[in-house]
């Protein structure tokens, strides 16, 4: 760690001179009063445990994806896109949800410590082992990777597997989707010596900076399982209902502490006797102001509440005062130090 900031300092300069060759970033600010359109890409009314008639389930390789290489335009497919679903028979009307699908607060403007300097915000995306984090950054490149200039990070034990799903699916260049095979658990390059992850992150932005969103997914471990501010602005904790409806009681920093908690995977809740209103009320009680998102990725591929919350958490790193200077590692550190209530 005590070389990162000059290597940071090197490469800034890379960075910033860099062509921004994705040519889609520019505008995603207009993102955020689109959400009529992401809505009406990924079912956002979907209520938790709905599958929505005519997605079916998917096997990995069968997730539809947008050819967003170099950062074209995302081209919305299947069931989610507005055009298409104009085109498809009428789904029978579906009873009002118990609840809303949001428990909590979802504004990330309303929490502190985005990035106010020039550089990528980082999001960290962890959970335990098929949880849906995999997914869920698949599903966020196939929202976002139009509008912002996007790259990801996996990491994996011994394979580059979750890297290896993303190219194949297509839904972001493939040079902009970088491996790591942490070769341990994986909290501990996410959380304990997070050098290699900070190196790739940074070769990304050195590569094709100025990016807008730097997604970090972690290997599978489990529910104590964090990311170091260090390393990331916002995280996201992915658990699934396919352990059950006690998963978010058991608690642990991820659930209680990560900015969002998404419970994936609410089209398993009948098969597996999951009561999703139990989890909200679980999360909601452990997390109080925290937001949670229920989601099934199978049946809203979008995830457009997950990516509105994304495109939140962006505005508000935009509008934070910038500082002087390149950004460097060390100011994550700081903004850790600095921002109340956070996870270590
Ligand atoms: N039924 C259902 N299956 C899902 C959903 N989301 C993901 N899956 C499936 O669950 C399996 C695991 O998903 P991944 O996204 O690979 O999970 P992960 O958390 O990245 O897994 P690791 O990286 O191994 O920890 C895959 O077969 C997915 O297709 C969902 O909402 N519903």
């Amino acid at each position: 760690m005590e070389g990162r900031p000059q290597r940071s300092a090197d490469r800034a300069g890379a960075g910033a001179g860099a062509s921004a060759d994705v040519g889609a970033g520019a505008g995603w600010e207009a993102f955020l009063f689109w959400p009529a359109c992401l809505e009406g890409s990924a079912g956002v009314g979907a209520r938790p445990g709905e599958v929505r008639e005519g997605v079916g389930m998917h096997r990995e390789h069968d997730i539809q994806t947008s050819p967003a290489a170099g950062g074209g335009p995302a081209r919305r497919t299947g069931a989610g896109h507005p055009s298409e679903a104009a085109q498809q028979p009428t789904s029978p009307p579906t009873p009002p949800a118990a609840r809303p699908s949001v428990v909590g607060d979802v504004r990330p403007e309303a929490r502190p410590g985005a990035r106010p300097d020039g550089r990528a915000v980082r999001i960290g995306v962890g959970g335990p082992v098929g949880s849906g984090k995999t997914a869920l950054v698949a599903a966020l490149c196939r929202a976002l990777a139009g509008t912002l200039r996007l790259a990801v990070v996996t990491n994996d034990i011994y394979t580059t597997e979750d890297a290896d799903f993303l190219r194949a699916a297509g839904v972001l260049d493939p040079a902009r989707i970088r491996a790591i095979e942490t070769g341990c658990c994986p909290h501990t390059a996410i959380r304990d010596d997070i050098s290699a992850n900070l190196d790739a992150v940074e070769d990304l932005e050195a590569d094709f900076g100025p990016l807008d969103l730097v997604l970090v997914e972690s290997g599978g471990d489990n529910l104590t399982a964090t990311f170091s501010y260090g390393l990331v602005d916002r995280q996201i904790f992915v658990i699934d209902v396919a352990g059950g409806d006690k998963v978010p009681r058991k608690g642990g920093p991820g659930v209680t502490n990560s900015d969002l908690l998404v419970i994936n995977k609410t089209d398993l809740a009948p098969l597996v006797g999951a009561d999703l209103d139990v989890m909200a009320r679980d999360a909601e009680r452990l997390r109080h102001d925290r937001p949670v998102l229920f989601t099934s990725l199978t049946a809203q591929p979008g995830a457009a509440e997950v990516a509105n919350w994304v495109l939140g958490v962006l505005a508000a790193a935009h509008a934070a005062p910038a500082p002087h200077g390149p950004p460097r590692p060390s100011d994550h550190l700081a903004a850790q130090t600095a921002a109340p209530g956070r996870l270590s």
